[in-house]
């Protein structure tokens, strides 16, 4: 059975300190208290870059092109001892948005160096395929979490597709 679809966009700017990418401290749902990528399920209809923008605009009030966001892969996100939280998620980039981040009730955004990412405070899988994603490139992961739905069991890069 294939997971939920979700979509995640990583905007990123260039910092005084180099390269940032906006992450967010999830306030409630699934995820609650980690950092994580923004973004969400499919509404009914839509393609993963509709979704992707529309969850940026509600989460940190920026709007986006979904024609313009960087495809970046895809994470099969598996939770064997809770397979009602599987989840198929296709990610993107963005360099070029407009209207200022802002919290709003389901998430607080940040910006992270790409090179200090807050790995503590996220998934323990995110360490192993977000900072693949922040070089640039183009790749499909699996992730298959553990009994314990915290601790990664496997990781699998499908697909590998370096930047330019
Ligand atoms: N193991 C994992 N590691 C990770 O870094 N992110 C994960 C993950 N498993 C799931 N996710 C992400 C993908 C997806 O964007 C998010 C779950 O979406 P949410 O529950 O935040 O969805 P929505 O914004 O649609 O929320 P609701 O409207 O509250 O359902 O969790």
């Amino acid at each position: 059975m294939m997971g939920a679809p979700v979509a995640l966009c990583f905007l990123l700017r260039d910092g005084e300190g180099g390269r940032e990418v906006l992450l967010g401290r999830k306030k409630r749902g699934f995820g609650r208290g980690k950092v994580v990528g923004l973004g969400g399920h499919l509404e009914a209809g839509e393609t993963p870059a509709e979704a992707a923008a529309r969850e940026l605009d509600e989460e940190a009030g920026v709007a986006l092109d979904a024609a313009r966001l960087a495809p970046a892969g895809t994470v099969d996100f598996r939770f064997p001892a809770r397979p009602e939280w599987d989840m198929e998620c296709t990610m993107f980039t963005a360099t070029v948005w407009t209207g200022e981040v802002a919290e709003s009730e389901e998430i607080a955004p940040a910006w992270y160096p790409v090179d200090a990412l807050p790995v503590t405070d996220m998934w323990q899988d995110a360490d192993h395929w977000l900072p693949i994603v922040l070089t640039g490139a183009v790749a499909d992961f699996r992730v298959e979490m553990a009994e314990d739905n915290e601790s990664v069991a496997r990781f699998v890069v499908l697909r590998h597709a370096e930047a330019d």
